[in-house]
């Protein structure tokens, strides 16, 4: 699949927003990719999974477990496993906790795995994923994204792949253009913003 032919999923889905947005790290921006909008198509979501892990197999070689953050990250990880033949595990927060791997899930020794998430725009949720998974056996030998939005700069801590890297402008809430001020923002995502 082509950038263009994923990025025309996203358009032709109405999951590329312009407005206002607050995202997970903070930030804000006039773009948002509205990932549960292409996740509550199945065939969709298949055809840009089955993409994604092609691109895994290529970096990574042999992946028995993806393991992805919740919540973004659940419907991606488990249709690219469907196409790795691996299994899908998540880690998820408490309210305004760290992530954290439960409901019995592990990576066990000798297991090789990759993060998968939806989206990458500063990398943090992935690191913080990275983070609580540091006294697992196994070993996660890379992360993969539908779209990396960072330009390129998202911080990891492992390789990162993905089926597109755009540059998408973000802004500090102290540092907002004029244009993106006037407009009321709007947060889409699960993380907790905390209290100012
Ligand atoms: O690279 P980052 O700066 O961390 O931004 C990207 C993250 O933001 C979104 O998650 P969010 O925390 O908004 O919650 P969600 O997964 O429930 O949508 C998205 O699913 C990624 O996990
Ligand atoms: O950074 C984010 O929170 C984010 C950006 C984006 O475009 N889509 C998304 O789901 N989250
Ligand atoms: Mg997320």
């Amino acid at each position: 699949m082509t950038p263009e032919e994923v990025l025309e999923e996203f358009r032709s889905a109405g999951a590329l927003l312009q407005g206002h947005f607050i995202l997970s790290s903070g930030l804000r921006s006039p773009t948002f990719l509205q990932k549960m909008t292409i996740f509550s198509d199945p065939a969709r979501t298949e055809r840009l999974c089955r993409a994604l892990a092609d691109v895994v197999t290529k970096q990574f070689g042999r992946i028995d477990i993806v393991v992805s953050p919740a919540i973004g990250g659940i419907i991606p990880g488990y249709e690219t496993a469907r196409h790795l033949g691996a299994r899908a595990i998540f880690v998820e927060r408490d309210p305004g906790g760290p992530f954290t791997l439960r409901r019995g899930f592990s990576i066990p020794a000798g297991a090789r795995a990759v993060i998968v998430e939806d989206i990458v725009t500063t990398g943090l949720s992935a690191r913080e994923c990275l983070a609580s998974l540091k006294d697992e056996a196994g070993e996660v030998v890379g992360a993969a994204c539908l779209i990396d939005r960072s330009g390129g700069r998202g911080e990891i801590g492992l390789p990162l792949v993905s089926l597109v890297t755009l540059d998408i402008p973000t802004y500090a809430p102290d540092a907002l253009p004029p244009d993106l001020a006037a407009i009321p923002a709007v947060k889409p995502g699960s993380r907790a913003i905390p209290a100012p």
